[in-house]
């Protein structure tokens, strides 16, 4: 059995790797923001559910036949804090803006799976759900926000900040599934895979 991950994102494959699954990795290349705009009502749940299905979906289509027999993971993570849903920083300034706000407080990483089961070449059943992980940030000095922001890391991490980086420095716990915050949680994604009728152990590498 093979697991194709619709991703881009080192992180997510390394979480696979270090949990003795190899990928096989491919981009979707959709378009989330267009996505996100369609959404407009939707609860956060919804919007990181909707954007792994897509990616999940785009990349069982294209990879079906070269992979017949197989599940494929799409993946999204964002940041819900102050009544707002936020993905990655981008820019320093915004990365600075929301370290401000962030620090000190709480906010929730929610992070959306969809695995989707390919057999005969066929895209078959399909899973999905959300994991939520509560944030406990760190004080960090403004110097501290400089010098993180110096690092470039905030600005290409959902939320702006990481459990396994430099950002763990800033980050005084958590309430939820580490796997989850740094880019694919292991015990949802095992959850979904029982859906369509695969065991997690298949897709060891022995
Ligand atoms: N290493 C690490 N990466 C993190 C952490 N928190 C978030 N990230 C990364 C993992 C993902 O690459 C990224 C989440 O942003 P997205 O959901 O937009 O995914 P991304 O565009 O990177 O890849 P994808 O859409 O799956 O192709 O942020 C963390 O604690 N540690």
């Amino acid at each position: 059995m093979q697991l194709v991950l619709a991703s881009e994102s080192p992180a997510r494959l390394n979480v696979l790797r270090g949990a003795g699954v190899e990928p096989h990795q491919f981009i979707s290349g959709v378009n989330e923001e267009a996505i996100v705009d369609s959404l407009p009502e939707a609860s956060p749940e919804v919007v990181v559910v909707t954007l792994a299905e897509a990616k999940a979906q785009t990349v069982a289509a294209a990879v079906a036949h070269q992979f017949p027999d197989s599940v494929v993971i799409g993946c999204d993570s964002m940041l819900a804090h102050d009544g707002l849903l936020v993905g990655k920083p981008g820019t320093p300034e915004v990365a600075r803006e929301r370290w401000t706000t962030m620090a000190g407080g709480t906010g929730v990483l929610l992070t959306g799976h969809s695995v989707l089961r390919i057999q005969g070449g066929v895209v078959g059943a399909i899973a999905s759900g959300t994991a939520s992980t509560t944030i406990r940030f760190g004080l960090p000095s403004p110097a501290e926000i400089e010098a993180y922001i110096a690092t470039g890391e905030p600005m290409a991490v959902a939320g702006g900040f990481t459990l396994d980086g430099y950002g763990g420095w800033f980050v005084d716990g958590i309430d939820g599934d580490p796997s989850s915050v740094i880019g694919l949680s292991l015990p949802l994604t095992r959850r979904l895979l029982v859906e369509v009728g695969v065991s997690v152990v298949e897709l060891w590498q022995r």
